[in-house]
Formats: C-alpha cells, structure tokens, sequence
C-alpha cells in the first residue's frame, strides 16, 4: 500500500473509530459520514490490500490475480514450521490431508509420527516415497491405525471448540472430510443430503432456470466483491414476490426478476427445514457456551425458509470474492442453508473479526467486553470445504458476523453427468417479519438502509449498525465491479447503532 493511500486508510479508521466509539447516533458532517461508510465498505479491500502484502497468494477479489492452488500449498509448507510447535495433531492431520489429499488418514499420521510432528517433514517425505513408485518405508503400525479410526470415529462425540481455533496465517486447510469441518469452520456438511432421484430432479428444475440469469450478476453480493458467475432470487409465492420487487434491496437497487420456487424446491425446504432446526438445537446444545443459544439468534425450531439465491458457476472460473452476507433483513446471528449441486467445487471460510479469549463467552455482538479480557486480534488463514453434487452446507449462527466467504475459481474442475461444466448453488434463507422493508430505518435519502457489524474497532466489536446504501447504488450500465470510482457517488451518510433483542428481533428506540 502506498504511504498516500495508507495516510487515506488511517484517516478513515481514525472517523471511523470515533463514531465506533460513540453510542450516539450518527456524525453530522455529511463529507464525514461518507468517509465512514466508505471506510466500512472498502474493508474486504484494505483486507485484500494487506495480504497481498504479506504474500498471501489467494485472490480475496480478483480472481484474475489467482495463482493455482498449488502455491497455498508450498507456502503452507515453506511457512508451516514457524506455527507448527502450537497445533495440534489433529490440525497437522488435516493440514497434511490437504497437502497429501491421495494418502489415507493411517498413512498420514504415521508419517507425521515418523516426522515428529513436522508437517512439512511429512509432506515432503510422502511426496519423494510416491515420486520414487516405492513402497513407503514407513512401518505399519496397527496400535496407531486403530488409535486413529478412534479419534475419527470420536469426532461425533468430541467436544467442538467454541470460539475455532485459528487457522494459521497464509495456510488453506483443505477439510477432506464432512466430519473435520466444524473443528475449524462455523459450518457444517451433510454430504448425500436428498435422495439421488429428487437430487437429480432438482438440479434439471435449476439447469432449466439457468439460461434466462445473468441479469444480477455482481449486484447482489457487497459492491467491492466480484462475483462473475450468475444468480437469481426466489421467494415462496406470488404475493411475496410482489413484496420484494418493491421493497426489498440489495446493493442499492431493487431485484425485478424475483422467481417463485420450482415445484422440487418446495418439496425440499420442509426437509431442510427439520435438518436445519435439529442442527441447530444439537449445536446448541453441543457447541455454545452453557449449552445456550447465542444471544440474537432464533429460538430453536423457529429457522424457516422464506427466499433463496440460486447461483450458477458456469466452467471452473466462475466464482464468487470473498463476502459476508447481507444481514439487513436476515438479522443478527442468522443460519444459512446451502445445497450444491452439479460440479464440485470449493468453498472458502475465513475469520475476519478477533476472537476475545480467556472468557466463557468467546465473541458475542451487542455486548461489552468485560475489562480484562484478552483479544486476539490476527490475520487469519482460511479453511477449504469441498462441496459435492447434493451436498447440503449450513452457515451457523456465528459465520455472517465473524466470517467471510468465498468460492474459489478451480484450475480444473470434474464434469457433472448431468450438470456439465455447471455448479448450482441454492441458499435458503430465513427473512424476519420484523426487518420487513417497511420496518427498518430509512436514511436522509428516504431509502430503506443496510444492516452492518463493527469488525474493525477493538470497543465496539460485533455492534451493529443501520446506514445509508445509496452510496452502494450501481450505474445502470456498470458492470465492473472492483471500480469503485464508477459507482454512483451521494448518500447522505446516515449511521444509527442497532439494537436486537435476546430472539434477535429490533429494539426500535
Ligand atoms: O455458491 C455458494 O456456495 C455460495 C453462494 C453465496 O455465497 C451466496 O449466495 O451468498
Ligand atoms: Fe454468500
């Protein structure tokens, strides 16, 4: 970053930081507010800006900038030393399933011990036994093997941490298995998930629908985030669509082309409704703290499907850049359902707010931290999920306000039987009656505004915020997205802190 543009990002975390730290609505000076929306906004950039500087070779929004996958992995090996002493055996397994993804688990962790521990050691020694055609050398040992089809097998009973462990900086840790993703992610996968025929039958529904999106490509995702690939929404009925292409924005601008779900998707969302509400009431139980929902969230059983994206990703370069979710009419603390159908492809997690340790509650929005509190606040690597045709995804609770994520562009990609080069993406989402358009602020510019958190200001971490969104407004004829000086300027830069009950409903003050 230049010393110019670090001046620029200082001064905007400077304004920003000052009314982070107010509890009063919103600043005056109108130059000022547009100064901290920017700020807000161009986070996923100056993110982007800082890796690029540390190395980071993933591409946070320009997938153009992608180098192959392979060099996450040399730089996970060449840099894995330094943070090797503080993981544990089970990071390391996972780290070297990524490296080694051919190698069964007994093999790995028999290299790991043949290695003490070192995964770059391990990786290197498995890569030349392979180069070489030779039998490995190392000795089977079964005491081991069955130790680790244990643990394997304890991983349903083992204890999820709560807050994740970090991922270390520059590492992707590919999660090769549905049972490892919840250790290191804020998700969980359920491969498998419709029987194949009704699998098989939503995907033709979807190939169907395909041909006539492209129209909200790069609208519906956060202005700074590429996503050349193509979407479109849909919600129950008709008398809902109605609703949304008046009311509902994203990005600034109303969606015309709302669809209404295909007679499979209905007969799919009761089912994953259950799945999702057991899902959540098991980690509720299992994961929280005190075995308590988080506060903001739905009470268990509540989570129902009103809308959903559907996504394609035509061939291995279509993607989508690194994003959270807009949370506006979602609300704090939502859960997101996704299923995947066609081509594999990969998708990414990785945490972008700090972690408070030393506490009970690891990271709750809306709340004070208590004084003494240790943060821990660094640049963190990211987890790898790879999403197999009828495969269902769900973003827990914690994932929107913490996490970003991302679907990376593939070097190459396994063509689907049916699907072709194609992946079909479906997010069921749940839209709160209580953040209805005609519920939520409107800013100066009479518009509905958008619902943000604090991800940067150490006091106001995971606060949230209502501000303006015309200043996100797209020119009709704008398709570059990375060009922020394109977008329509104005706003009127209005901020207001946001207030949610324990069930995540607003407090209107
Ligand atoms: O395609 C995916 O798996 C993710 C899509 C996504 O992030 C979204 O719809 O918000
Ligand atoms: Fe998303």
């Amino acid at each position: 970053m230049s010393r110019k543009n670090d001046f620029i990002v200082k001064k905007k975390r400077n304004f920003f930081e000052a009314f982070a730290k107010s509890k009063t609505p919103a600043v005056e000076n109108p130059v000022a507010k547009k100064q901290v929306l920017e700020y807000v906004s161009n986070a996923v950039s100056e993110e982007n800006a800082t890796h690029e500087k540390v190395g980071l070779n993933d591409s946070i929004d320009n997938p153009g900038r992608l180098k192959e996958d392979q060099d996450d992995l040399d730089g996970a090996i060449r840099r894995g030393d330094e943070d090797e002493e503080e993981e544990s055996t089970d990071f390391k397994l996972a780290l070297l399933s990524s490296l080694q993804p051919t190698l069964p688990p007994e093999t790995l962790l028999e290299l790991l011990l043949t290695c003490n521990g070192s995964v770059s050691e391990a990786a290197e020694l498995a890569s030349s036994s392979s180069s070489k055609k030779q039998s490995t050398s190392i000795p089977t040992q079964s005491s081991i093997s069955t130790f680790l089809s244990a643990s394997e097998s304890d991983s349903s009973t083992r204890k999820i941490p709560f807050p994740l462990p970090a991922i270390p900086k520059f590492k992707t840790l590919h999660l090769t298995t549905p049972s490892q993703v919840p250790f290191y992610a804020p998700a969980t996968l359920h491969p498998s998930f419709l029987t194949p025929e009704i699998a098989n039958q939503l995907l033709l529904e979807c190939l169907a629908e395909v041909p006539s999106f492209g129209k909200y490509e790069f609208r519906l995702f956060e202005r700074n985030v590429s996503s050349p690939h193509t979407a479109s929404f849909f919600v129950r009925d008709e008398v809902m669509a109605a609703q949304h292409r008046r009311g509902y924005m994203y990005n600034g601008s109303y969606l015309d082309d709302i669809r209404t779900f295909t007679p499979t998707m209905r007969t799919v969302v009761p089912l994953i409704e259950n799945f999702v509400n057991d899902q959540i009431s098991e980690r509720i139980i299992n994961v929280y703290p005190g075995s308590q929902k988080l506060k903001h969230m739905l009470p268990p059983g509540k989570w129902h499907i009103t809308s959903a994206f559907m996504n394609c990703y035509d061939g291995a370069k279509q993607s989508v850049g690194w994003h959270s979710d807009q949370l506006t009419y979602l609300g704090p603390r939502t859960v997101i359902a996704s299923i995947s159908l066609g081509v594999e492809r990969e998708f990414r997690l990785r945490r972008v707010a700090p972690v408070v340790v030393d506490t009970a509650v690891p990271f709750e929005p809306d709340s004070e931290v208590e004084d003494g509190k240790e943060w821990k606040w660094q640049p963190e690597g990211q987890a790898s999920i790879h999403l197999p045709h009828n495969s269902l995804l769900i973003m827990h609770a914690e994932c929107q306000e913490s996490w970003k994520h991302s679907v990376h562009p593939a070097n190459n990609i396994q063509p689907h039987p049916v699907a072709g080069g194609k992946r079909i993406n479906i997010t069921f989402r749940c839209y709160r009656q209580s953040l209805r358009p005609d519920k939520i602020p409107k800013c100066k510019c009479g518009v509905g505004c958008v619902l943000k958190t604090v991800q940067r200001v150490k006091d106001r971490m995971g606060w949230y915020f209502w501000g303006c969104q015309v200043g996100n407004q797209w020119k009709d004829d704008e398709e570059d997205c990375d060009n922020k000086d394109k977008k329509k300027e104005g706003g009127c830069g209005y901020l207001i802190w946001a207030k949610f009950d324990d069930d995540g409903d607003p407090i209107w003050e």
